[in-house]
């Protein structure tokens, strides 16, 4: 049986793609050096998946920030506001200028909009398209890497994001037309690409169109089909692998199952029965080879090799071997690289390690399975099998994994549990009398500028050149400039800045039981950014309070209050790899109450205001809207949980960011957050339709200024989004604040957009102070 490979990762094994791109965009490497990175990435990753045996290799999965940006260069779908750039600059410079925006000399751009990438923590850059949209082959990237591969001796699948996915994925910048119909005008410069791979030599293309994985219109479905009929005609012996993930084909599935490509992919991870609806239809006549995704793709557990093999002997009885490939779920863009790197033993227990598997050892477990398909298996991979099955039992019986006195307290918890005291105007009146904060109270979302001095002292305690003592003194001084710095500009709801933490989640999931964690096992977030999720194997509980004492010694340097910051249960669960043993339902209740204990106990040590950050509540939304209820309903209940254990006078906030709210806007109105942040900025406030439609009752901070690049937001721009938002909901029920954290950002930057934000803020109090 053949494998196959949707994707690889891309920032290599030990993030050389982030810091070379970081270190051009600050001038330190040339354009040259910085392809010679990409280049030795790329060689390493094609070479790594031949040697373990890989029949179909990807290319064009790699990219210098992110594959979407990559189809809008290579269709040449360049936004007016790029045009003078594109003029003066290189093509490398140009698409970071996308990506980034572009402060600099004369220019002032800002950049394409970022969303979630589906239901996962990657972020892509989001298409924007005119009326009059033109098209034009720009890049020839896809064929370049595909030559690059083939001189290496490795003839690859060049994979390609579909045109009609690429289109579903963008946005309308103006009225009066729908982007799927610009279709017509993408296609000649798409089949122009495919000749010019065809050319090439390549034979197999892989086409993502994980948009199957979602509810289509009639209209959306009725592209597909027509594109790969068209593309079968047009070019009979190109063979198309029709490559969705994430889920099920669901209600697509009949008419998928009808067209001319060569193989169709199967992401049987996320769901498994599908392979039984394509055996047991009609339509599907053994035509088109099955790749079956089982390895999965999305997390760092070891393959359970019986289950993989269930689903292979199943289609095994009904297909023929040679139309059949054994795969990974999706892209392998979303795991690690390499677990063989780990030598931790006190952050990754070795009986936790030999329950996992990274993306290095998940090529292996593909060929492993390959091996064990025929009727006599190799003696090696019937060894591996053997090894598999006991790794199991002994993962179910381990002792790390169950703490009964948490498996309890999830069964035993009250209705009331997730319900404050009051309703929300009742909390609203003592929170008011409490704080005093004035009209348009203004914020930060909680993290500052973690420069490289913050990382790298971290990064000297972690491996003891520095004492506990001399980091915590660094950290004391560190939020002490922040206190003062508020205070100096006039902020109102102060925030500790963030400087203990590595990562939003991985910090909390230091400080809690049950989880582990890799020392190198990054994954991209989006660009240059990577987050190393931790790993939950076990029972989630609380030990000791986790925040409490940067939050006291923050509030002790100042008067004005200081929010308690902590990340929300449904964020910790999304943003790490959790185990697979369990509903994930369970899980998110045992950190909901780790959290809770967190909040009262912050409570307890004088603090007024705590937000509990939720900026991945939208994200792991199922892709079809039939299963959107039960996530929810769980979801916002264990949100409940973590934040309903303190008094109508202490001042809960949540803060959301990449997030649409229009479907789910009743469910975030039942989280009852006192207040929400959320970041609005890059989509103008149209963010804020959505709680203007549903009257949403509770106070609300929508973003004034975009956090993710490094343009400084002048006041003219910032006053022009508030009056914005102040025409849409009632101005008492309005904060002030950025979109989101301002980790990324550098000082000198924050310390000029957040005087302006104060200065924006202060102006329009004072013109509706008069009305009120
Ligand atoms: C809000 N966002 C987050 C998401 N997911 C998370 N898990 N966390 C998030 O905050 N998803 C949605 C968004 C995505 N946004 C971001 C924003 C920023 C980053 C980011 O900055 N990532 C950092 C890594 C952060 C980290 O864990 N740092 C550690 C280790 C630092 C490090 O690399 N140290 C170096 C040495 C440094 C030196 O000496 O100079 C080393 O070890 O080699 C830490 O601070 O201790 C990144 O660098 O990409 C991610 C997502
Ligand atoms: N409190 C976090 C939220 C990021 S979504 C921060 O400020 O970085
Ligand atoms: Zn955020």
């Amino acid at each position: 049986m053949k494998t196959n490979v949707l994707g690889y990762p891309r920032i290599g094994a030990k993030r050389e793609l982030k810091k070379a791109i970081e270190k051009y965009w600050k001038k330190k490497i040339s354009a040259e050096e910085l392809l010679e990175v990409g280049s030795q990435i790329r060689r390493k990753n094609w070479i790594l998946q031949k040697k373990s045996g890989i029949h179909f290799i990807p290319s064009n999965d790699f990219s210098f920030y992110d594959q979407v940006l990559d189809a809008t260069m290579t269709y040449g779908c360049i936004p007016e506001r790029f045009r003078e750039i594109d003029k003066n600059r290189s093509d490398l410079d140009l698409y970071f200028a996308m990506a980034r925006g572009l402060q600099e000399d004369s220019f002032d751009i800002t950049a394409l909009e970022m969303t979630k990438w589906f239901d996962t923590n990657y972020h892509y850059l989001v298409p924007e398209f005119a009326k009059s949209q033109t098209f034009e082959l720009r890049s020839l990237k896809a064929v370049e890497e595909f030559k690059e591969a083939l001189d290496q001796g490795i003839s690859t699948k060049p994979v390609l994001i579909s045109p009609v996915t690429y289109l579903f994925l963008g946005k309308e910048k103006e009225e009066g037309f729908h982007r799927l119909d610009l279709l017509e005008a993408l296609l000649p410069e798409f089949y122009k690409l495919l000749s010019q791979l065809s050319a090439a030599g390549a034979e197999y293309i892989q086409l993502d169109e994980p948009c199957l994985a979602m509810d289509l219109t009639h209209k959306e479905l009725t592209a597909i089909k027509t594109l790969y009929t068209d593309i079968a005609e047009k070019f009979p012996k190109l063979r198309i692998i029709l490559t969705n993930y994430f889920d099920c084909y669901g209600a697509n599935l009949e008419t998928i199952l009808g067209l001319p490509v060569h193989a169709i992919h199967l992401d049987l991870v996320r769901c498994p029965l599908q392979l039984n609806d394509i055996i047991d239809s009609p339509t599907y006549k053994g035509k088109q080879v099955l790749s079956l995704g089982v390895v999965d793709g999305r997390n760092i557990w070891r393959n359970n090799f019986d289950s993989s093999l269930d689903l292979i002997n199943m289609a095994l009885q009904n297909v023929s071997i040679e139309k059949l490939w054994v795969s990974s779920s999706c892209s392998f863009l979303h795991a690690p690289y390499d677990l063989d790197l780990e030598t931790n033993e006190k952050s990754l227990p070795a009986e936790v390690k030999q329950w996992m598997a990274f993306s290095k050892q998940k090529l292996k477990e593909l060929v492993t399975l390959s091996e064990l398909t025929p009727e006599i298996p190799t003696e090696e991979a019937a060894m591996e099998l053997v090894s598999n099955r006991r790794t199991f039992i002994d993962k179910r019986i381990s002792g790390l994994v169950h703490h009964s006195p948490t498996k309890q307290r999830v069964q035993s918890l009250a209705d009331t549990a997730g319900k404050r005291k009051s309703a929300f105007t009742v909390r609203r009146y003592e929170q008011g009398k409490k704080l005093g904060l004035p009209l348009f109270p203004t914020t930060t979302i909680g993290s500052f500028p973690q420069t490289r001095e913050v990382r790298s002292i971290r990064r000297q305690f972690k491996n003891k050149e520095i004492t506990s003592t001399e980091y915590n003194e660094f950290l004391k001084k560190e939020t002490q400039r922040a206190i003062a710095f508020q205070e100096d500009i006039g902020l109102d709801v102060l925030v500790h800045g963030e400087y203990e933490r590595n990562d939003m989640v991985e910090y909390f999931g230091e400080k809690l039981e049950g989880f582990a964690f890799s020392g190198n096992g990054w994954v991209q977030s989006y660009g240059s950014r990577c987050v190393k999720p931790p790993i939950i194997y076990g029972d989630v509980y609380r030990d000791k309070p986790m925040t409490v004492k940067w939050t006291s010694y923050a509030q002790s340097l100042t008067k004005k209050p200081v929010k308690g910051m902590l990340t929300g249960p449904v964020t910790i669960l999304q943003w790490s790899f959790v185990r697979n043993d369990q509903p994930r339902s369970v899980t998110c209740k045992q950190i909901a109450l780790a959290i809770r204990d967190e909040v009262t106990d912050l409570e307890q040590a004088g603090i007024s205001i705590i937000q509990i950050d939720e900026p991945a509540i939208r994200e792991g939304l199922p892709l079809r809207r039939e299963y959107w209820n039960t996530y929810l309903n769980w979801a916002v209940e264990c949100f409940r949980i973590s934040a309903s254990g303190v008094e109508d006078k202490t001042q809960i906030h949540t803060h959301m960011c990449y997030s649409e709210f229009n479907d789910i806007i009743q469910n975030i109105g039942d989280m009852d957050a006192d207040v929400i942040t959320i970041e609005t900025s890059r989509s103008e406030m149209e963010l804020l339709d959505a709680f203007v439609k549903y009257k949403y009752p509770n106070q609300i901070g929508p973003g004034v200024y975009d956090i993710h690049s490094s343009r400084i937001p002048n006041e003219h721009e910032m006053a022009s989004l508030l009056h914005k938002a102040a025409k849409l909901l009632p101005v008492e029920n309005l904060w002030v604040n950025p979109d989101c954290g301002l980790k990324t950002r550098d000082w000198p930057e924050t310390k000029s957009a957040l005087t302006n934000m104060v200065k924006v803020a202060k102006k329009i109090r004072s013109e509706y102070t008069i009305d009120v």
